[in-house]
């Protein structure tokens, strides 16, 4: 049993330690920690009041409320910003973080109109069926343009034209042929499930076109007559603030007949709102709401019968506990629709509820389905977990896969490119250096009374160790956001802050970053997106760009909601823009922002899928150019500790909707190991570089360590000649090592690795005590990771193991081979303003087999590009020596659109080596790899007992919902 006194003492030695150690020859500043001190008075003394009490309100319920309740919008605070949540939170009336303002560049921004209106909507349906029949008549002097019209100035004569689905869904031809092939069977399900009268849930992922399908399934049913409703019924649809007008505007283009009005205070409705709800119910339309709506207006809208009810980034009601989940699921209608391209965030619990709106009773009771599902299947995803328990989730996973199947409809990009041809997406993560004036601070914070008071078990306090955790995470993130974030809470009496330098992008080592990116960027015509969890982020970025003179929008919590729409579509439209800044609730949900086709993610959330959406507002249908998304962390804090929890929520989501199979490498972190700043290893690599180190980014690693030494940037081409013919020769060898591997692979698959399982058998075992100090069962903020360093002992113990078994294994089968290499030299310098050409072409199986290699080492001093080169120019490889960290080549292994692939990789690569040189940025990964790291060992000896287990889970959902 934890003993947990026992390991509260040894933290505060821990922690005592430290600050003893760092006391003596620190370089934390008295400015620093005096700033420390009096912010941490004023946390102190503000969170005591307002945030404690609503945490431990929330502590003390029974049930597993998470998050804080929909009623604090009003809240100023930007600490808030860095913190989880399921509310709206992008509504206009969240108030922006009292920085000093930076004037917004105006925009003639037009506001799209909705049907609230009964005047406007004549006028609208007058003017489409005058532009139709001048279609028809080929008048149409390309005003007003839908789906119908397009359709007709294509040469159809018909836009009354049907496509009749099986059992009579009669869907417009104008729609139905523009449907891509998955979508149409996206339609044929959503009406499969009507006839069965039962909801279901549309997960494919971003930017594939749910809203589409909805609409096209929808416009088929108004043209159907069948049913109680006679086609289609009043519908309700409910969406984010920032999404209501683009359902809008979606709506008039593809099916401009349908009544479409938005029930919140930008629409054209004037006057009662229980007037708008009467006219269209009778009108039998499309009612627009926002979450926040629907907890307004639940007592009028649920007063009547609705046909269809569909929520739209249905996630939002993930936790069952919120008052918005709890209203939409009183709706009386089996036609319960949620689209989604995140169905599964953070835990289990999220899906359960979910499906508890669409389809109730399905998962079973909400106690039934967590102790005979999403218990087993968690325990099981730990690193630590015995076979049983890892053989038991898989069974488990598998028969809740089955279950959920029929009313879940899930594609991925990979699954359909084929049918939509997106362009291709790199993803990187950088680890950003902090500047010496964020280390301080964030040195002084470590060491200051808010940190010690959490770590120190005799502190007197009071307040309660979450909201007190939740403080400093916020403010450490702050830190590394940008010093002016963190020191403006102390302005008051910290009175050397320079106004001439407020903000200054010098002073944060992400700012240096992105003023890097976007200086390349800008040269090389792309366009970006840039996505901050904070508001106040947002305000010194703006101030950056307007000092740097760039062109860009903006767009957060205080934009009204009907501007938004017109906003994306002008940056969209018009490309002298070059950036789009938002803040990730805002702008990083459900928007189309195709215009850019570079991605900034400025800050980490702690749920992933809050990340992976916003990145997703570029990569999607109507991309026309190769996107690349660059997540930025400082490395060795807080942040890095945030990306590597997304990667634990991401295994365990793909676990359920991908693969079952999918185990763990990662899972928590300590406490103290949240208050820590992590100093580079010995590889010089960030603690996460160091976990996923095969998925590095190698460019010219040593080299650029001895060059920020020296400050000069030196590519001499000797060097680098020299530098690739060893580079050369030893991919050469790897080629041949890897093809030896996949050969022995194809004879008999692991046979070392069998010879020798036994021992894994009994991996060996490190005794850390088990501790919870908050529980995350109950809260779905950061504290998932405060389990137990058990956990994290034994996957890196576990991890080494099986790695080197693996290792020698394979060693001892390429000891017999010989092969040849042959190399050649030669190559382009890398300019300054321009990347090199590649003119010679890696063969794919070369290039193939290169990124097969995960267990390499770390290699001295040859840039990416540089190792791409030389690939390039190998053919007969040879075995002898291992190469390291070519995880960047498999960027170039698809064939699709060669030419501009190639410019576009070099570009990305032109970007890195610039990065690694100049900025401050220490290592990168391909986020994409790490996330697809997946071990699928399978543990046979005891599947029938995890058979059974399953079978039985099963029974017990079914019988509890009886
Ligand atoms: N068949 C199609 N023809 C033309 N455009 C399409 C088609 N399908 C989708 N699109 C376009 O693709 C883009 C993405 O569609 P949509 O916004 O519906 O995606 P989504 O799956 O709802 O994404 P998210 O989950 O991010 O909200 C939109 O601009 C949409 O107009």
């Amino acid at each position: 049993m934890v003993d947990i006194n026992k390991y509260l003492e040894s933290q505060l030695a821990l922690a005592k330690n430290r600050c003893e150690t760092k006391g003596k020859n620190d370089s934390v500043s008295e400015k620093s920690k005096a700033a420390a001190d009096i912010i941490s008075k004023k946390q102190s003394k503000l969170k005591h009041g307002k945030q404690s009490k609503e945490i431990s309100k929330e502590s003390s319920e029974p049930t597993t409320s998470r998050t804080r309740t929909t009623t604090s919008s009003t809240d100023k605070d930007s600490d808030f910003e860095y913190l989880p949540s399921e509310e709206e939170g992008d509504e206009e009336h969240l108030i922006s973080v009292s920085l000093p303002s930076t004037s917004r560049s105006k925009q003639n921004i037009k506001k799209i109109l909705d049907d609230g209106d009964t005047t406007a909507y004549n006028e609208r349906i007058e003017l489409w069926k005058k532009n139709l029949a001048d279609a028809l008549a080929s008048n149409h002097d390309g005003g007003m343009m839908t789906a119908d019209i397009q359709f007709v100035l294509e040469g159809n004569k018909d836009p009354e034209e049907i496509h009749e689905l099986q059992n009579g869904l009669k869907i417009p031809n104008y729609i139905w042929k523009q449907l891509y092939k998955f979508q149409k069977v996206g339609v044929k399900w959503l009406w499969e499930l009507h006839q069965v009268e039962s909801g279901g849930l549309l997960g494919d992922e971003m930017g594939l076109g749910k809203t589409i399908q909805i609409i096209a399934f929808l416009a088929g049913l108004s043209k159907t007559d069948v049913g109680a409703w006679a086609g289609l019924g009043p519908s309700i649809i409910v969406a984010p603030a920032t999404v209501i007008y683009q359902w809008v505007s979606h709506f008039h283009y593809w099916c401009p007949h349908l009544r479409v009005a938005v029930l919140h205070h930008t629409g054209t409705h004037a006057g009662n709102h229980n007037q708008l709800i009467r006219d269209l119910h009778s009108a039998h339309g499309i009612l627009l709401i926002t979450y926040a709506g629907i907890v307004k207006y639940t007592k009028d809208l649920t007063a009547r019968k609705w046909h269809y009810i569909v929520l739209d980034e249905g996630h939002k009601i993930r936790n069952p506990d919120t008052q918005v989940s709890k209203l939409v699921k009183k709706f009386q209608t089996p036609h319960k629709i949620l689209i989604t391209g995140s169905p599964m965030q953070n835990s289990l619990q999220e899906l359960w509820s979910l499906f508890d709106f669409m389809r109730p009773g399905l998962l079973g009771t909400y106690a039934a389905f967590m102790d005979h599902f999403a218990v087993p299947i968690t325990q099981g995803g730990y690193a630590n977990a015995t076979e049983y328990q890892e053989a038991t989730a898989l069974e488990i996973a598998k028969a809740l896969k089955l279950i959920i199947t029929p009313y879940m409809l899930r594609r991925t990009k990979a699954e359909v490119q084929d049918h939509i041809k997106l362009p291709e997406k790199n993803e990187q993560v950088l680890f950003c250096a902090l500047t010496q004036e964020q280390k301080d601070l964030y040195m002084g914070y470590l060491t200051g009374t808010t940190v010690r008071s959490i770590l120190d078990k005799e502190n007197k306090f009071g307040n309660p160790l979450r909201a007190r955790i939740l403080v400093a995470l916020c403010t450490l993130r702050k830190i590394c956001n940008h010093p002016d974030l963190y020191l403006y809470e102390a302005q008051e009496d910290c009175e050397n802050i320079d106004e001439e330098q407020f903000g200054n992008y010098k002073r944060s080592g992400k700012m240096l970053v992105v003023n890097s990116l976007l200086r390349i960027w800008q040269k090389q015509g792309h366009r970006a997106l840039i996505f901050s969890q904070s508001r106040g982020m947002l305000c010194l970025l703006e101030q950056y760009l307007q000092v740097q003179g760039y062109k860009y929008l903006k767009m957060d919590g205080t934009v009204s909601v009907g501007q938004r729409q017109s906003m994306i579509k002008t940056f969209n439209e018009n490309s002298e823009y070059l950036v789009f800044l938002a803040t990730t609730r805002v702008g990083g949900l459900g928007v189309n922002l195709t215009g850019a086709d570079r991605v900034i993610v400025y800050d980490p959330d702690w749920n992933p899928a809050t990340d992976d959406q916003a990145k997703e507002r570029a990569w999607r249908i109507g991309q026309q150019r190769n996107v690349t998304v660059y997540r930025l962390l400082s490395a060795g804090t807080i942040e890095e500790k945030i990306y590597q929890r997304q990667i634990f929520k991401h295994f365990l989501s793909n676990k359920i909707l991908v693969d079952p199979n999918q185990k763990n490498v990662l899972t928590t972190s300590t406490l103290q190991g949240l208050f820590t700043l992590e100093e580079l290893n010995c590889d010089g690599d960030t603690e996460t570089a160091s976990l996923f180190k095969h998925t590095k980014i190698n460019i010219d690693d040593t080299k650029s360590k001895k060059k920020s030494e020296d400050k000069e940037i030196s590519y001499s081409k000797k060097k680098k000649i020299e530098a690739m013919k060893r580079m050369a020769k030893e991919i050469s060898k790897k080629i041949s090592k890897a093809k030896n591997e996949k050969l022995e692979e194809e004879r008999d698959p692991r046979e070392e690795y069998k010879k020798k399982r036994e021992l894994l058998l009994n991996p060996p075992k490190v005794e850390v005590p088990e501790i919870n100090l908050v529980d995350d069962q109950v809260t779905n903020i950061p504290f998932e990771n405060i389990l137990s360093e058990l956990d994290i002992v034994n996957l890196h113990a576990k991890k080494d193991y099986e790695e080197n078994l693996i290792k020698n294994a394979l060693k001892s089968q390429e000891n017999n081979k010989e092969e040849k290499s042959e190399v050649s030299d030669g190559g382009n310098d890398v300019d300054e303003q321009k990347p090199p050409e590649i003119e010679e072409k890696v063969s794919q199986e070369q290039v193939k087999e290169q990124t097969l290699d995960t267990s390499s080492k770390l290699h001295d001093g040859v840039t990416d590009i540089e190792v791409k080169k030389s690939l390039k120019r190998s053919h007969s490889p040879s075995p002898e020596v291992e190469v390291e960290n070519l995880v960047a080549i498999k960027k170039v292994k698809k064939k699709k659109h060669k030419r501009d692939r190639e410019k576009e990789t070099n570009d990305d690569d032109y970007v890195l080596s610039k990065l690694f040189a100049k900025a401050n940025v220490k290592s990168a990964l391909q986020h994409d790899v790490v996330v697809g790291l997946a071990e699928k060992e399978k543990r046979h000896r005891i599947k029938q007992e995890a058979v059974k287990k399953a079978k039985d889970a099963v029974r017990a959902i079914r019988f509890s919902s009886k």
